[in-house]
């Protein structure tokens, strides 16, 4: 039986979140909390406040008010780094890739930014140096694997098609042995098919007990993978619960009449 989820302490408490932009108010007075081993999803019209939701999380910008508690500590006021340090990270996009490193290099190379050994301790190959090289490699064969990429493990990132490019991403974050893994439109642009291993590969991480927070549009795939959803409409907060009870909820609905393609999926 699983366990009753209001017991289990919550891996992010967002509390009464509120960022103005001048006389905008993209985000609202937003609280929710998510459980380890989730895969929460914040879905909301076009101008909703999902992004900014994410950069106040990451700490890339900071809130007008509230705050934002990850494992019973606030993170508001620390740089992003400090953020990843803590163990929330964002996946990096495809831009920041360096094209001319292989698949391998680039996640040891993100391996390595978090690592103990210094570029001193490599110079003068030392044993801890060693000993970091070695753990690099054994991580980067497990990411690699974790999100089937073995097989393109030397090609260079210039030569990967973008369903690719996006899972390397997915992979540097991963480097950085993420407790909260933030995913900003995973599924955007893709076939049903690229679709449907994107949502297994989500799945996967997820089971080796990464939280996993995403914003997402594609409705379809939001539903087959969120536990739990939390609905933004002009900034505020207006539904929270698993993917049927979202489906079902009349605020929700409303909300999304009017857009472009009958995005619930309903
Ligand atoms: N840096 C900024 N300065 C001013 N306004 C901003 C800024 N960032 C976001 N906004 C505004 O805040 C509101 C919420 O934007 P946000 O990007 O968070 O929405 P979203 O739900 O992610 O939208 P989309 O689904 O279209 O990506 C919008 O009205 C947007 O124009």
């Amino acid at each position: 039986m699983k366990p009753d989820r209001n017991s289990t302490p919550s891996l992010l408490d967002v509390k009464g979140l509120t960022r103005r932009f001048g006389g905008l108010v993209a985000v609202n007075d937003v609280s929710f909390s998510v459980k380890p081993g989730e895969i929460f999803t914040v879905i909301g019209p076009n101008g909703a406040g999902k992004s900014t939701m994410f950069k106040l999380i990451g700490a890339f910008i900071r809130p007008t008010s509230g705050d934002v508690v990850f494992e019973g500590k606030s993170l508001v006021g620390l740089a992003p780094h400090q953020a990843a340090a803590r163990g929330v990270v964002r996946t990096f996009q495809e831009t920041t890739i360096y094209r001319e490193m292989t698949t391998m290099e680039t996640v040891r190379t993100a391996f390595h930014l978090q690592c103990r050994a210094t570029s001193l301790g490599a110079f003068f190959n030392t044993r801890q140096a060693r000993a970091d090289e070695a753990e690099a490699n054994r991580a980067a064969e497990e990411i690699l694997e974790l999100l089937q990429l073995q097989h393109v493990r030397h090609e260079q990132a210039k030569n990967l098609p973008h369903g690719y490019l996006r899972a390397l991403g997915i992979a540097m974050a991963l480097a950085a042995r993420p407790k909260l893994l933030m995913l900003d439109e995973p599924f955007a642009g893709m076939n049903p098919e690229e679709t449907d291993a994107a949502v297994q590969m989500v799945r996967r991480i997820r089971d080796q007990g990464i939280t996993v927070m995403l914003v997402e549009h594609d409705m379809h795939a939001v539903m087959r993978i969120s536990d739990r959803i939390a609905v933004l409409n002009f900034g505020r907060k207006i539904a929270e619960g698993t993917p049927q009870e979202i489906q079902n909820d009349q605020n929700v609905i409303d909300a999304y009449l009017g857009q472009e393609d009958e995005e619930l999926g309903i």
